[in-house]
């Protein structure tokens, strides 16, 4: 993704005068537990919700099969959602958390079915590398349930240092990545 001239708001946090930088994120949101497309559109609807975040764009809902996890696991509603944000890396990361923790999540095994998953993909051109948050996310690029929805709202979309979405979509199988056409998710 192309970052655009940074434009500055008052910090709301501190009132202090301070200026937060507003950066355009990109989360992927999925779903394979429970009533999946109202898990989807309860997590864009917090996001909106939250007074420091914008949903930009909404990509269509995909339906993927799931990478990694049990054999048994179901089938994913997968989508992709811009914002802008003028809230930090590691602050909008907690925000994704609570409210995947709203939705129902519980943090079992590692790739164990669930209610709701909202991943950080990308954030401006921020580079993070702690226990907490890695941006760009490790395995975006290698993902089509991220990668064909992203690209639909995005067709600059670009992973630091991996490359244009567009030209990393043609290194992997996306055959697996279905339109929904009977299901949307609205602001
Ligand atoms: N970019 C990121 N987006 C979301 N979580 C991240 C990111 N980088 C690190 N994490 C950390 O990963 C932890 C585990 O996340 P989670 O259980 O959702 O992983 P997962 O979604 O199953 O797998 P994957 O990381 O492959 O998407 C989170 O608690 C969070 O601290
Ligand atoms: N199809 C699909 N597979 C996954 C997904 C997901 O959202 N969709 N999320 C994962 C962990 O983030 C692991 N595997």
């Amino acid at each position: 993704m192309t970052e655009a001239p940074t434009p500055y708001v008052l910090d709301a946090d501190t009132m202090t005068g301070g200026m937060r930088p507003i950066r355009q994120a990109v989360l992927a949101i999925g779903s394979n537990l429970g009533d999946r497309i109202d898990k989807l559109q309860g997590g864009v609807s917090a996001l909106e919700d939250t007074p420091e975040v914008t949903v930009v764009a909404i990509s269509s809902v995909y339906e993927t099969d799931p990478v990694g996890g049990p054999d048994n696991a179901g089938k994913f509603l997968n989508a992709v959602v811009l914002i802008d944000t003028t809230l930090t890396v590691h602050t909008l990361l907690d925000r994704a958390l609570a409210i995947e923790d709203a939705f129902g999540r519980e943090r079992s095994e590692p790739g164990a079915p669930r209610t709701l998953d909202v991943d950080v993909i990308v954030v401006g051109n921020r580079v993070a590398d702690d226990e907490a948050l890695v941006l760009p996310h490790p395995r975006a690029h290698e993902r089509g349930f991220v990668l064909v929805p992203w690209l639909e709202i995005d067709p600059e979309g670009e992973i630091p240092g991996k490359g244009f979405v567009a030209d990393l979509i043609g290194d992997i199988d996306t055959s697996d990545v279905v339109k929904r056409e009977d299901l949307e998710i609205i602001l």
